[in-house]
């Protein structure tokens, strides 16, 4: 499934990843490539995996088989200097203390080589205005971009953004989304989760849709499901009232033909829908659900029952290196 890059711009690469928790398979043999520039969008429903894989590559945490490289180091044995080389946003919000985010983003900015200035990086989240009040007073979405400040102030080589824009405002969104374009034009490779389609369409050279453990789909925004999935969908109500739909390569020449149908008068309930991202990624889930129902159906057994015959079970929290 996955589309293997090839070249020695290669940040990450993953091959075979599993990971368990308890019984329970979270990761089952994921194939991930990333290269230099390039942004790619893990895409998935609420616990398939997502900040799991991000915090395995970020070395937070152990996987139990495959081969994980992030800039050519596992990243579980990783020195120190490689964390340099990384920048982090994970899913919440972290305390910021009694600080400014100008305090913050200049005592972090000390930790790394070779940083972005202060001011540029405040003006380019939008958060100069803020640059001196207490963080830990500022409205959730403000807080949010200082999460994303402090990610890009060490000018990282690779990039996670898990959930980055939660809480942002329509027009902070498109301001990240111009700022990571521009990092990814000076080479900087990002990961990105986010549950917002249009975002991945907007920022992704690629999108993965990681469900029950596995990539299932991988492609460019553009093409992921193929072109069958993109044929438009007209939709309009017949005259006894119900609505019909039928998918079709010509819907000019459909239209045309329920106009004349009805003598020149408006169809009534008529649109026209071509399948965006969104559709097509809800698509691959219920496909994915309906199989995975059925051969649930067919072995008589489930996730459920399974992690129930395997109580009890204990969480583990954070298992790797520390930061
Ligand atoms: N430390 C842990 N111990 C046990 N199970 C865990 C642990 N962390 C995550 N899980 C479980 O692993 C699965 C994957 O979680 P993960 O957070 O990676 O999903 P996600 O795709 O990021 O979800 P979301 O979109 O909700 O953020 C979930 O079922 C979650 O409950």
């Amino acid at each position: 499934m996955t589309t293997h890059r090839t070249g020695s711009d290669t940040v990450v690469q993953v091959r075979g990843l599993t990971k368990t928790y308890g019984s329970r398979d979270v990761l089952r043999d994921v194939d991930l490539e990333i290269g230099a520039g390039e942004t790619y969008a893990l895409l998935g429903p609420n616990g398939a995996g997502k900040s799991t894989t991000i915090e395995i590559l970020e070395g937070l945490r152990r996987h139990d088989s495959g081969e994980v490289r992030v800039l050519g180091e596992d990243p579980i044995s990783a020195p120190r200097s490689w964390k340099s080389r990384l920048g982090f946003v994970s899913q919440s919000t972290g305390d910021f203390g009694p600080y400014t985010p100008r305090e913050l983003l200049r005592h972090f900015a000390t930790i790394y080589p070779n940083p972005r200035d202060v001011d540029e990086v405040l003006d380019l989240v939008g958060l100069t205005s803020q640059a001196g009040l207490r963080a830990n007073k500022m409205s959730g979405g403000q807080q949010r971009r200082l999460d994303v400040a402090l990610g890009i102030v060490g000018r990282p080589e690779m990039l996670f953004l898990d959930e980055p824009t939660t809480g942002f405002d329509p027009e902070a969104r498109h301001q990240f989304w111009t700022m990571l374009r521009g990092l990814s034009a000076e080479g900087t490779a990002i990961l990105l989760t986010t549950h917002y389609l249009d975002e991945a369409a907007q920022l992704a050279d690629r999108v993965g849709v990681l469900t029950d453990g596995r990539i299932v789909a991988e492609a460019p925004p553009a093409e992921l499901g193929g072109p069958e999935a993109r044929t438009p969908l007209v939709r309009w109500v017949d005259d006894a009232g119900i609505t019909q739909e039928r998918r079709t390569t010509e819907p000019a020449r459909l239209v045309a033909e329920l106009v004349a149908a009805s003598n020149g008068a408006e169809v009534p309930g008529l649109e026209i829908r071509r399948p965006e991202l969104e559709d097509i990624y809800l698509e691959l889930i219920a496909e994915r659900e309906a199989a995975d129902a059925t051969a649930t159906a067919a072995t008589g057994s489930s996730d459920a029952a399974r992690i129930i015959a395997a109580a009890p079970h204990h969480p583990q929290h954070s298992e790797g290196a520390p930061a």
